[in-house]
């Protein structure tokens, strides 16, 4: 990696707004998945945003990369506003992305899924990378390098050449990482880091994730279920329930918050009452 994005965010740094959203409303129907959210992320901080299943954090995710247009609010990155640019666009200016289920291109090779990634960042096209002609040529030799380097800097290099289709999930959704470092970001989203990552990985998994914010000098928007994660990484957490905001805060503090432990148990309740009564329901058929 160069050295510019390796330098680690330095200790006592002033405080600046990367990610501000306003008002943020999604609408699919009648159904609101998010109602009037604010949220401000700083730079160089690790933020998660949590909440029980169906509280509208994977749509905010959306909203930020450009993939839902949301029916109302704003979104600024570094003071720029990106609701009129589309995703590619907005990838350009520094937001990377990362998926639950990887969202590789699994018959393509690791090495090409992340000159697809990076293809934000060239000049010529992303047709033109995967086929070097002309004034293309320079570029794709030097988006090639960089993709090899940020595999050897994930411990991935011995896998460049191979297709994605033939490697293990847990080893496809490091790749979508290295997929999202490709496009350099300022700002990368995570969605569900842990999820399937076995219990004894976990603790390894908070250790990357605080190596790539300080090695690369990144700010993290996380969406994460897993709270051993978010209380081991995240200097500030948002959980959302139906939607709206119902804390934010440091984690330790916001997770103890009546409020917050009423929302998750209460959809606990709402799914051990569900899961009951088909069991019954099954016993009795
Ligand atoms: N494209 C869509 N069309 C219609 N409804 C949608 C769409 N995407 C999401 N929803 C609904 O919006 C609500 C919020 O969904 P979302 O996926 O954002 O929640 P989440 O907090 O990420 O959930 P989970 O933790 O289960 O991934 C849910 O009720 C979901 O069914």
């Amino acid at each position: 990696m160069s050295a510019e994005r390796q330098t680690a965010p330095q200790e006592g740094r002033q405080c600046r707004t990367l990610l501000e959203v306003q008002g943020l409303t999604v609408r699919f129907g009648g159904l609101v998945a998010v109602a009037d959210l604010d949220l401000r992320v700083e730079e160089g901080e690790i933020f998660a945003l949590v909440g029980p299943n169906g509280a509208g954090k994977t749509t905010v995710l959306n909203c930020i990369s450009g993939f839902v247009r949301p029916s109302s609010g704003s979104i600024r990155l570094a003071g720029q506003d990106l609701l009129a640019l589309g995703a590619e666009r907005r990838a350009a200016l520094g937001i990377g992305r990362t998926f639950q289920n990887g969202q590789l291109f699994s018959s393509m090779t690791v090495l090409e899924n992340l000159l697809v990634g990076r293809h934000s960042r060239l000049r010529a096209g992303l047709f033109q990378s995967l086929l070097p002609i002309g004034p293309a040529r320079r570029e794709e030799a030097a988006a090639r390098q960089r993709a090899r380097e940020i595999l050897t800097w994930l411990g991935l290099e011995s896998y460049a050449d191979r297709l994605v289709a033939t490697l293990p999930a847990g080893l496809q959704k490091l790749i979508g990482v290295a997929r999202a470092l490709a496009g350099e970001p300022r700002l990368l989203l995570l969605d569900e880091p842990a999820a399937g990552v076995p219990l004894r990985e976990v603790a390894a998994l908070a250790d990357q994730l605080r190596r790539w914010k300080a090695e690369l000098g990144l700010t993290l928007l996380l969406i994460e279920h897993n709270m051993e994660v978010v209380q081991a990484v995240a200097q500030r957490i948002c959980v959302l329930n139906y939607g709206r905001k119902l804390a934010e805060g440091e984690p330790a503090t916001v997770l103890r918050e009546p409020a917050v432990l009423e929302a998750y148990l209460g959809r606990e309740e709402e799914i051990d009452a569900r899961e009951e009564w088909e069991v019954s329901d099954h016993a009795a058929g």
